[in-house]
């Protein structure tokens, strides 16, 4: 059996850091790092993730500002908040809950936020900075599961990685980080061919797509490590009784809580052949959050 990669205590490792930098900011006579959240519309699961951020900043003593805007907002109010919000010497990070309503452009919005504040290292120029290897704010996902990893003693060096998912929030910067601690990297996508067999070929597997439990048993290296990124909720209750065939109780656990979540790797599958796992919930969703705040931390401390 595998080892579980508990990303919620890793979470709390990277929170216990911020913690102790706002302390240490605060007995320097600084004020605490701020925070604005800005969320669009009413999509009831941005709803929870807003609301998880403004109890982790709690935790950690960081000042959270919520700006709620109808679902409606024109593109103008949007970026006038943005630039009011930029021009705030209260704010050292903005974030833009995503995905916003049909009708915004979530680029046009997420280039607009300065690139000092942008701790959700979406900028192109944060994420230019990345593709140099130069220091930035980097988006949370990535960095924070390069942490996980680097807990664990995972030596990336000259390892074969493939990182399936191809998006500008996960993948590529996921597979440019790798790179950068000198792993072998592949990144594969729904075009790719033969996808089974380039994810049998990796040490270290990520899995990015959103698509709940594509990665099965029999497409993992044994002693592989992998990191499940997707979190997917499954509706259909025949498609969640065979992506947890290999764990039954796990499936009635998340039917009894209200949600049955999932990964994008068939989890039970996975701990059978691979030699670590993240678990879906409790592992990538928890060290994004805290990736955020470590981000905030670092711009409010320049
Ligand atoms: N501006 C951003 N928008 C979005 C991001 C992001 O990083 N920046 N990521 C996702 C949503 N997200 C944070 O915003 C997020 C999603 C899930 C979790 C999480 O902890 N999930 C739990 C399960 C929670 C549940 O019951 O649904 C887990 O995996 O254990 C945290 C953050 C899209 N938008
Ligand atoms: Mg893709």
């Amino acid at each position: 059996m595998a080892t579980i990669l508990d990303g919620k205590a890793h979470a709390d490792r990277m929170l216990e850091a911020v913690r102790l930098g706002v302390e240490a900011r605060k007995a320097g006579g600084l004020r605490a790092p701020g925070l604005a959240v800005v969320l669009v519309g009413d999509d009831p699961a941005s709803q929870v993730y807003v609301r998880n951020k403004s109890a982790a900043c709690a935790k950690v003593g960081i000042t959270s500002l919520e700006h709620r805007l109808p679902a409606e907002t024109p593109q103008a109010e949007l970026d006038a908040l943005i630039d009011r919000l930029n021009a705030d010497p209260e704010v050292d990070g903005i974030l833009v809950q995503l995905p916003l309503p049909k009708g915004l452009d979530s680029k046009r919005a997420l280039h607009r936020i300065s690139p000092t504040k942008d701790v959700d290292g979406f900028h192109p120029v944060n994420q230019g900075l990345l593709l140099e290897g130069l220091p930035g704010l980097r988006p949370c996902t990535p960095s924070a599961c390069m942490s996980l990893l680097a807990h664990h003693g995972v030596d990336l060096k000259g390892l074969r990685a493939v990182v399936l998912g191809r998006s500008e929030i996960v993948g590529k910067p996921m597979a440019l980080m790798l790179l950068e601690q000198h792993a072998t990297v592949t990144i594969a996508h729904s075009r790719t061919r033969d996808l089974p067999a380039v994810c049998r070929e990796a040490d270290l597997l990520v899995a990015a797509v959103g698509r709940p439990g594509l990665v099965e048993g029999s497409w993992i290296k044994p002693g592989a490590v992998v990191v499940d990124v997707g979190i997917n909720r499954i509706e259909d209750e025949a498609l969640g009784a065979r992506i947890f065939a290999a764990e039954p109780k796990k499936l009635e656990t998340l039917r009894a809580k209200g949600a049955v979540l999932c990964g994008d790797v068939r989890f039970g599958e996975a701990m059978q052949v691979a030699s670590a796992v993240t678990p879906v919930p409790g592992g990538v969703g928890p060290l994004t959050i805290a990736g955020l705040l470590t981000n905030t931390l670092q711009a409010a401390n320049g």
